[in-house]
């Protein structure tokens, strides 16, 4: 990838995205356009990590093996100028994809074979190879190898051809076939493994077999979407409603999207328009349903995305409110589907109230991270962590790096500061959270992608689903407090086959992670520093484990079943929920993140507590409201 910044994003062409004209902070009073890339200059990201296989694990499921390769990411290709716009695209905000959707109708379609696999796009994910798969339901739909092998629909495969998604990754070859048979699905796999195209194509395909609801140009004031995709921020929505046109395009499928933040007159104005999906996050959805302008009754599909974090105790009520009282039809007469690269067992709980004869879907060693990623944990204390990570950017400029870095910190005042600290450093480094106005924050996020700032600092709300190109390093400046939310967050590399490398700045504070943190870096196969095994020994007597939920444990207090998440109704003997004896990791961490998002205002609800040991789970008394999770 080559970037240029003089006069928009890549090629010749015309019609594309301008740069922001936002200034971040260590560029004010300077007149470059870009010092980064002066200094830094920028490189194609090509590295093909070989993730070592995994092993297989049995109990029932399928597991998958042979060669699957597939195609880069669906970026396809640049240049090639043109105005010419999607005539179904809704228009609710010109941000930088919609420049990237804007080209897409100039990219060519691959030939059949080409599609089949015979290229795949000259990356090669061998990572992906022996990947452990299992499904369990009643009657599973048996896993595709090739997309022609579904009924797709001519339209939708000629879009599939122009991602140049040559191959479906593994979780699409299991899920795409049990969504199209229309079946519930709750699945589990690894971040940046193609969960969005494997929700999405199902919902596309079957709306295009029913017929559109409503062509454009429709004049409802009552938008009636036959399908419903909820994510927990507004920026995994917005990335979402830009992958969903690109899989749409030219099929007359209508997509709007719906978050808060943004003028709600505009995106009633798209709706207005027609809509047969709509992407939403839920505090917008319910404010719409309220005004009576989107009514649900016409659901068919349903699908969350970060579904446990969906159904986590912040947003939870929430949803429930959504899908069980504001009118959209009961489980058994729409499609649910459920994704995630994590599952606590108490969230499968919850979500298999609004499921019915649903299919269990793991992929991967789920929960834990991919082997894609390098992880390194070193030891530094608070008062030392501005200064390590000076050494480490440095380092990084040093050694030639020059992808974008994401750190994390748990604070929204934390990520100020560190922005702060950066940028006076002379590293261009721009902040993303939860108390930034929708502007500042797209602006950030943009800022980042195109690498004109290649350092964001984020909170949780960068932490899940962003799928952003040249992500080569994650940095914990601050642990999270829960496992499941590190899985997430070092996620954010090493994404679709690609290699990434992901360091954490473990201090005394972050003991109580260091048990689940040992167990996950062994699980993806990565070096444990001795004092940190040496910290999970002494702290597993102390702690109950890092997170919120039960990640791990055998049916019936027989150990670890395999390093992830399983079926939760496994466990069920008909007795309630128990028998989390063994390498349970149970208890839930206060200080969690349940701050302000974008429906605000609700008192967090009760914590989760109590969940190793004895099984069954019970509520806590602390309503916990913290920092990080912001949207
Ligand atoms: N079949 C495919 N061939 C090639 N690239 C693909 C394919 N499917 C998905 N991708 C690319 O892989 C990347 C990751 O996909 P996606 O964002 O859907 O991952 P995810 O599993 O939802 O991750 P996360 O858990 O972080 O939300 C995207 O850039 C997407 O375009």
């Amino acid at each position: 990838m080559s970037w240029d910044f003089t006069g928009g994003r890549g090629g010749a062409g015309g019609g594309r995205a301008r740069l922001p004209s936002y200034v971040p902070p260590h560029l004010r009073n300077a007149p470059v356009a870009n010092p980064y890339n002066a200094a830094y200059g920028y490189s194609p990201y090509s590295a093909v990590y070989n993730a070592p296989g995994y092993g297989q694990y049995g109990g029932g499921g399928y597991v998958l093996g042979g060669q699957q390769d597939f195609a880069p990411r669906g970026r396809g290709r640049r240049g090639r100028g043109g105005q010419r716009r999607n005539e179904y695209e809704s228009s609710s905000s010109s941000s930088f994809a919609d420049a990237i959707a804007e080209k897409f109708n100039e990219l060519e379609v691959l030939g059949e074979e080409e599609a089949a696999g015979g290229g795949g796009g000259g990356i090669n994910f061998e990572a992906y190879d022996d990947i452990p798969v299992k499904a369990t339901g009643n009657e599973v739909p048996p896993p595709v190898e090739r997309f022609d092998e579904i009924d797709l629909g001519e339209g939708l495969m000629q879009n599939i051809r122009r991602c140049k998604y040559s191959k479906p990754t593994p979780v699409q070859k299991h899920a795409i076939p049990i969504a199209v048979a229309g079946r519930d699905l709750m699945a589990c796999a690894q971040t940046g493994s193609g969960k969005t195209a494997a929700f999405c194509f199902p919902i596309i395909s079957t709306i295009l077999k029913n017929g559109l609801n409503s062509g454009p140009g429709g004049t409802r004031t009552v938008a009636q979407p036959s399908a419903l995709i909820l994510s927990p921020t507004r920026e995994l929505s917005c990335q979402i409603h830009e992958e969903a046109k690109k899989f749409a395009f030219k099929t007359g499928v209508r997509i709007v999207v719906a978050y808060g933040g943004a003028s709600i007159q505009q995106q009633l104005y798209n709706l207005e328009k027609g809509v047969d999906i709509l992407v939403a996050t839920p505090g917008r959805l319910a404010d719409m349903i309220d005004r009576g302008r989107v009514s649900l009754k016409m659901i068919k599909h349903l699908a969350l995305d970060e579904a446990d974090r969906m159904l986590d105790m912040g947003f939870e009520p929430q949803i429930r409110k959504i899908v069980q009282q504001m009118g959209m039809p009961p489980p058994g007469q729409r499609q649910t589907m459920l994704f995630s690269a994590t599952f606590p067992d108490e969230i499968q709980r919850l979500a298999s109230d609004f499921l019915k004869d649903y299919i269990f879907l793991s992929v991967g060693r789920v929960g834990s991270s991919t082997g894609l990623i390098s992880q390194k944990i070193e030891l530094v204390q608070d008062m030392d962590k501005r200064s390590h990570i000076m050494k480490l950017l440095h380092g990084q400029k040093a050694n030639g790096k020059r992808d974008l870095t994401l750190v994390f910190t748990e604070t929204k005042k934390g990520a100020d500061a560190l922005e702060y600290y950066l940028s006076m450093s002379g590293l261009p480094a721009i902040a993303i959270h939860g108390d930034k106005v929708q502007m500042e924050r797209e602006r950030a996020l943009r800022s980042f992608k195109a690498g004109v700032t290649p350092i964001l600092v984020a909170t949780d709300v960068a932490s899940r689903g962003l799928d952003i190109p040249n992500v080569s390093h994650v940095i914990n400046f601050d642990l999270p407090k829960d496992i499941d939310d590190y899985v997430h967050r070092i996620g954010r590399t090493g994404r679709a086959g690609k290699s990434g490398l992901a360091t954490a700045f473990f201090s005394d504070q972050n003991m109580p992670l260091a048990k689940p943190l040992v167990e996950l870096m062994k699980e993806s196969n990565q070096e444990v520093p001795p004092w940190l095994s040496e910290y999970a020994k002494s702290s597993s007597n102390t702690y109950s484990g890092g997170g919120r939920y039960r990640r791990y444990g055998g049916g019936g207090g027989g150990g670890s079943r395999h390093g992830g998440y399983d079926d939760y109704r496994n466990d069920y003997s008909g007795g309630g929920y128990g028998g989390y004896g063994g390498a349970s990791y149970g208890g839930y961490d206060s200080g969690s993140y349940y701050g302000d998002n974008d429906y605000g205002g609700y008192a967090a609800p009760p914590a989760w507590s109590g969940l190793g040991g004895g099984g069954g789970y019970e509520l806590g008394t602390e309503a916990v409201v913290a920092s990080g999770w912001d949207m």
